[in-house]
């Protein structure tokens, strides 16, 4: 179950959709429309509920796996809105780290769960980027991490400039991924590796 971000009211966002339907010259009460702002209303609760949260709420499970050896968890599906016109950007993320010294590793499924943390909020893809590199840095304590999102936005493809199928690439680099150009590129080739 999704948890709404602490501030988050929900009946000013249903007052604004209602709104927003007015302004664009809509009656909010015609039978499609008039569940619209609650409906909006719920998916705002679950595509922001990362506003609440903080990287060590995904990353819960630490295990000593006595391998201090890059791990590296590829494609792994990204969802974003973007915060400047509140449409989506998708794509996937590729999240490498090497453990420290004493091993320290984190579940698989958690390196996703801290996409989400960052993902499920209004976003630029740089500042998500940086975010989950340093997060990971921050609880997991492991000598490096490489983050490369590959992403499509929205706002470039159904609007503006309408160019559908441009990726942006973003990638953020920490510790001996920054330090150590064999590290990086080792990770570099698995990641673009298909
Ligand atoms: N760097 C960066 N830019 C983004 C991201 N998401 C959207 N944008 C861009 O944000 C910019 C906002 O530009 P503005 O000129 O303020 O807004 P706009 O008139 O709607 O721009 P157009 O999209 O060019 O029509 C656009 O160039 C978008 O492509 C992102 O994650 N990172
Ligand atoms: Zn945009």
């Amino acid at each position: 179950m999704t948890v709404p971000p602490p501030n988050f009211d929900r009946a000013r966002i249903e007052r604004a959709v209602r709104e927003i339907l007015i302004g664009i010259g809509e009656d909010p009460d015609r039978e499609g429309l008039r569940d619209t702002p609650a409906r909006v209303a719920r998916a705002y609760a679950e595509q922001f509920s990362g506003l609440g949260q903080r990287p060590e709420d995904a990353l819960t499970t630490m295990f000593d796996a006595d391998h201090d050896e890059m791990v590296l968890v590829k494609d792994i599906e990204v969802m974003s809105m973007c915060e400047h016109h509140l449409l989506p950007f998708y794509g996937v993320a590729h999240i490498g780290y090497t453990p420290n010294e004493k091993g320290k590793v984190t579940g698989l499924s958690k390196l996703a769960r801290l996409v989400d943390v960052y993902a499920r909020r209004p976003q630029l893809q740089e500042r998500m980027t940086s975010q989950i590199a340093d997060g990971l840095m921050q609880v997991l304590e492991p000598r490096g991490v490489i983050v490369v999102i590959e992403a499509e936005h929205m706002c470039m493809t159904m609007r503006g400039v309408r160019k559908p199928g441009a990726k942006t690439i973003t990638s953020a680099v920490r510790g001996d991924f920054r330090t150590c150009e064999a590290t990086r590129a080792e990770a570099m080739s698995l990641i673009l590796r298909r």
